[in-house]
């Protein structure tokens, strides 16, 4: 079956979940993480489909909460999970050993990432994430092994690299978790998932048959189906925010 045939075939189901990553799905890859703004035609596209009887949106990213909802603007309309999958918009607290480890984290990391000119830290309240994007290729790629093999290797440490990242996580991080609670909490009959990158993996994973599954961009995937970029998964949203509004009315 074509993607088109498939966003045809959803639009129809009874309850409908729209989930989405954000950066490189709906927000094209930047230098600057703090502008990493979204497509428009995206976030029109996904307001319209939260405003439809029987259809649910959520944003599922590797964001802190607070920054995807700055950046998206996305309030009411969208269920928002951050921090990939632990940090729900009904509230998170991380356990205290958590935190301690957290603390010991920015601690060590602050001395290796300063040492780095263009490299950055970013904080959220369950990871640390490294950014090398705007650091020399061979030392960004030094730093990220060298915080790997250290910080990273700590007992309670949970790495993930990413687009010129490394995630350090002090509790598990699944969007595959999040994507089932998510799936449960809108009593979805069938659910789009759209994703770029390696932790977007796992919310493909726990797809069932009859749900879409869409990569954004190269790289191996689960995913049934791909697109090439940021501007044609929001053309895909637009196409089935209007096919599903044919079905369900306003
Ligand atoms: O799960 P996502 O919504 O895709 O978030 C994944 C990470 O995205 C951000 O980093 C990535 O995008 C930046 C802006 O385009 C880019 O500069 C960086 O190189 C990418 O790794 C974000 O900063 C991280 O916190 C997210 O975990």
């Amino acid at each position: 079956m074509t993607l088109r045939n498939a966003i045809a075939r959803l639009s129809g189901v009874g309850t409908l979940l729209v989930a989405t990553d954000y950066d490189g799905v709906l927000a094209p890859i930047v230098n600057d993480p703090a502008k990493a703004f979204p497509l428009p035609a995206g976030i029109d596209a996904l307001q319209e489909l939260g405003t439809l009887p029987r259809t649910s949106v959520a944003l599922l990213s590797g964001r802190a909460l607070v920054d995807l909802a700055r950046l998206s603007g996305l309030g009411g309309e969208a269920l928002l999970v951050g921090t990939h999958g632990v940090e729900f918009d009904d509230g998170f607290a991380i356990p205290a050993e958590a935190a301690e480890l957290r603390a010991r984290l920015l601690a060590e990391l602050g001395p290796l990432v300063g040492a780095v000119p263009g490299a950055a830290l970013e904080e959220k309240i369950a990871s640390v994430a490294v950014h090398v994007r705007n650091a020399d290729e061979d030392a960004g790629e030094k730093l990220l092994a060298a915080v790997a093999a250290g910080p990273g290797s700590h007992p309670g440490v949970h790495s993930t690299a990413g687009k010129k990242v490394l995630e350090l996580a002090v509790v598990e991080t699944s969007k595959g978790t999040a994507l089932d609670v998510l799936r449960e909490r809108t009593g979805a009959d069938a659910v789009l998932f759209a994703g770029d990158d390696v932790t977007d993996e796992k919310a493909f994973a726990v797809l069932r048959p009859g749900d879409v599954g869409v990569k954004v961009g190269p790289g191996e995937t689960a995913a049934e189906y791909r697109v090439d970029d940021p501007e044609a998964a929001v053309a895909m949203f637009a196409l089935l925010s209007e096919e599903r509004r044919l079905h369900v009315g306003t």
